[in-house]
């Protein structure tokens, strides 16, 4: 089938780059031109591991192409795919303003009967005002429907989600679009579920509501943890035993980062208070990540009496790893913190430093090559985000350290481990490991 995608960001290009890899012809539209040409040359903007590959596999083979010019884009395409931004406003609701601009370039530009789908997360009732928009501005003599389609993948494993998901919502009023859907995702063989649009909407929302919710809830029993002298992990793990809970989902930390959580759960607070509902729960959920994400800085300050002039080490910079996106990152409100605190600060990430280094630019900040560089000479260390590279290194490493103090905000290792490299370690929801006594403290 012929396919437009608008919007190449995270969700469009793996979108678009999947549905050509299912056989699909596939145009990819973007109004970011500098992009456009890279993709065009089989260059992926963003780090996703097994993008690149079938990026070029399906321009080779003529299945993928890439436009910023939406009417050629859209010409005999049977269905536009819509994956735009759906950015927080300052209120912390959906700014759809990106969505409704492509509806209306559609509605201008379609010149025969055309199925429009929306995978950009939409507040509930988006669909209908996009339909009754296009309704305005289309021709007389074509249809255009509009179908509900959240997307669920997540980044670092978007093209394996995009491949294996659990399964994929279709939110459709039109028996002709719902057919049409049908026959687009066939061959992926995933369970379909079929329901109402503001239903699907809602879908999304819930989904990652939910979701932020067992991490801020797991965070809080970890906080409890620590005082009591329980051990989180194990925790999580018998949890996760009853299957009524699941394992997923259970892993303590710094809290939840990323382009989707902190805006989809802040959007949902305010969909729910349009319509007068008071959302405690997630408002709670939203309130328990933001301390979460500083938790190292005030065990820091515990530790220091004043940061002022320490030189501490950051490791870690993107939201979670495999991934080279720092949008709410909680490294960039760490930094932010031991800035104010007027700390030097050195960074290191595996893949996310070219975007930091255009994104945290303060004279307190620098960047170093390695680990090695980062922690030498450093008085503290702060794990920030759980890459492999990380969690693999030598722990002599942090031995060499001007002070021996590692706080570790993803748990990436083992207390025992620690214990035998012989270091100050503070993790989250475990007992802190001393180097003096060598007992584990609570
Ligand atoms: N990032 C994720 O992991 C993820 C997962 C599921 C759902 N979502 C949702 O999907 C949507 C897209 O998210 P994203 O992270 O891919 O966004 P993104 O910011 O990475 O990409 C959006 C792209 O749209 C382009 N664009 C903007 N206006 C355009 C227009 N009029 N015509 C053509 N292109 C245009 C931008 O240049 C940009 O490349 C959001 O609603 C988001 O909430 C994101
Ligand atoms: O047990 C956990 C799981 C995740 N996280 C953190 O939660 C954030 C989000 O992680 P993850 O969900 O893996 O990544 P995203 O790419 O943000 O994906 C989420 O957001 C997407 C955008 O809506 C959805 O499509 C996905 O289904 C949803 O998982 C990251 O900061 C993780 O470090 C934890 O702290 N503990």
């Amino acid at each position: 089938m012929k396919i437009a995608v608008v919007g190449a960001g995270y969700v469009g290009l793996v979108t678009g780059v999947c549905l050509a890899d299912m056989g699909h012809y596939v145009t990819c539209i973007d109004i970011n031109e500098n992009k456009v040409e890279r993709m065009k040359n089989g260059v992926s903007p963003i780090y996703e591991p097994g993008l690149t590959e079938l990026l070029k596999k399906n321009l080779e083979v003529g299945r993928l192409v890439f436009t910023s010019d939406h009417r050629k884009g859209f010409k005999e395409v049977e269905v536009i795919f819509i994956a735009v931004g759906t950015p927080q406003n300052d209120d912390g609701s959906a700014d759809i303003s990106y969505v409704e601009d492509v509806a209306k370039t559609i509605a201008f530009c379609a010149e025969s009967d055309t199925i429009i789908v929306t995978k950009s997360t939409v507040p509930v009732g988006t669909n209908d005002r996009l339909q009754a928009l296009i309704n305005l501005h289309k021709a007389n003599d074509i249809t255009i429907e509009i179908v509900s389609n959240p997307e669920f993948l997540r980044e670092g494993s978007a093209v394996n989600d995009t491949f294996y998901a659990d399964r994929i919502v279709i939110g459709s009023n039109s028996e002709k679009a719902t057919k049409k859907m049908k026959e687009i995702y066939q061959d992926f063989n995933i369970p379909i579920y079929l329901t109402d649009i503001r239903s699907a909407e809602m879908i999304k929302y819930a989904s990652n509501a939910f979701l932020a919710t067992k991490i801020s809830f797991i965070n809080e029993i970890a906080n409890i943890c620590e005082r009591v002298g329980a051990d989180v992990e194990k925790v999580a793990v018998g949890m996760g035993l009853d299957q009524r809970i699941g394992t997923s989902f259970l892993k303590a930390g710094i809290g939840y980062g990323g382009s989707c959580f902190p805006k989809d759960t802040k959007a949902l607070i305010q969909i729910a208070g349009n319509v007068a509902y008071d959302f405690e729960l997630l408002k709670g959920v939203v309130n328990v990540n933001s301390k979460q994400q500083t938790i190292l800085v005030d065990k820091l300050k515990k530790k220091f009496h004043s940061l002022h002039g320490k030189r501490l080490a950051i490791l870690g910079l993107a939201f979670k790893p495999n991934t080279d996106d720092l949008r709410e990152a909680a490294s960039l409100m760490v930094i932010d913190e031991l800035v104010k605190e007027g700390a030097e600060v050195i960074c290191y990430d595996p893949i996310a430093m070219e975007n930091a280094k255009q994104t945290i630019i303060h004279p307190q900040i620098r960047f170093a090559a390695s680990v090695e560089d980062a922690v030498k000479d450093s008085e503290a260390a702060l794990i920030l985000t759980e890459w492999d590279e990380i969690k693999s290194i030598d722990l002599k490493v942090f031995t060499h350290m001007k002070t021996p103090f590692v706080l570790d905000g993803r748990n990436c290792y083992s207390l025992e481990q620690v214990k035998a490299a012989g270091f100050e370690y503070h993790s989250i929801g475990r007992s802190a490991v001393n180097l003096q006594s060598e007992n584990l403290l609570i």
